[in-house]
């Protein structure tokens, strides 16, 4: 297993050695369990561990009045944050091991992935992290919260469709990206503001912490916002939607109708 670097302590405080021990999951029966290559186990600090964990710097700290989702528990006075496709716990595990005052509730569709999050969560006995077994157009309605993380999981037009229904008002949708996200985001503005979304930018996060630095799609919803609705369609407007549309009309099935509210978009660029 990689030793920690240095960074690890800075990110992780007093929490470093569940990092340690959530690096160890990885390295061992994550890549056994077939949930991360067996390459990656050389990087797993820089490339994944922290590359996720930094992202903790563009959510807020919980304000004690819960920000809590439709389907968190009652109570619950931590910041919910929901992670879409979680698989190896990336990044909804790093986060939950770096703020503490989160709760995370990760949503992975496969079984034997939820299976592996769970004994994950239960040996670093983990108080802030639910796992849930689905898809997360399945969740729109049952599940909110004022974030939600994604990384690696769809296009941003199509993960947008996922995850703005899982939005809080005023929430935010935080996707790690690569080099592609500004381009994602020209590409698909249409399409963002046809489901709901009213300003998107690209911020770097993890300044002398990670090389590079972590890149983040970053989507907001309006105060106005509903949880739970799901406007547009993946893609909507978009050639990839378009494309979906046709399918769905030549099989018979209807394309979702859309809210064509066509919101204001910011285009702040910042690294
Ligand atoms: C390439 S993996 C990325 C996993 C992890 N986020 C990471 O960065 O290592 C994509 C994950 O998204 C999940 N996924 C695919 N479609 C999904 C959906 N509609 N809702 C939730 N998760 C989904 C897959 O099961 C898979 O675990």
């Amino acid at each position: 297993m990689p030793a920690a670097p240095e960074a690890a302590g800075t990110v992780f405080g007093d929490r470093l050695p569940l990092a340690v021990a959530f690096c160890e999951q990885l390295a061992t029966t994550g890549v056994s369990h077939g949930l991360i290559g067996p390459r990656e186990v050389p990087r797993l600090w820089e490339r994944h561990i922290l590359n996720c964990a930094v992202v903790a710097e563009l959510i807020p700290a919980a304000t004690g009045d819960g920000g809590v989702g439709a389907g968190a528990s009652s109570g619950e006075t931590r910041l919910s944050v929901i992670d879409v496709g979680s698989g190896a716990g990336l990044p909804g595990l790093a986060l939950a091991i770096a703020r503490p005052d989160l709760h995370l509730h990760l949503v992975e569709p496969m079984l034997r992935r939820t299976t592996w999050l769970q004994s994950v969560v239960d040996e670093l006995a983990l108080d802030n992290v639910t796992v849930h077994r689905g898809r997360a157009e399945e969740f729109a309605g049952r599940l909110s919260a004022p974030v939600v993380t994604a990384r690696a999981v769809a296009r941003i037009d199509r993960l947008a469709a996922w995850c703005l229904p899982l939005l809080d008002p005023a929430g935010v949708l935080l996707a790690l990206k690569g080099s592609s996200a500004q381009e994602e985001l020209d590409e698909e503005a249409g399409a963002l503001a046809r489901l709901g979304a009213t300003s998107f930018d690209v911020v770097g996060c993890g300044d002398g912490l990670v090389e590079p630095a972590t890149v983040v799609a970053r989507v907001a919803v309006s105060p106005e916002h509903r949880p739970g609705v799901v406007s547009g369609g993946a893609g909507a407007g978009s050639a990839g939607g378009r494309a979906r549309d046709a399918r769905k009309a030549r099989s018979g099935k209807s394309a979702k109708s859309g809210r064509a509210e066509r919101p204001g978009q910011g285009r702040r660029r910042s690294t």
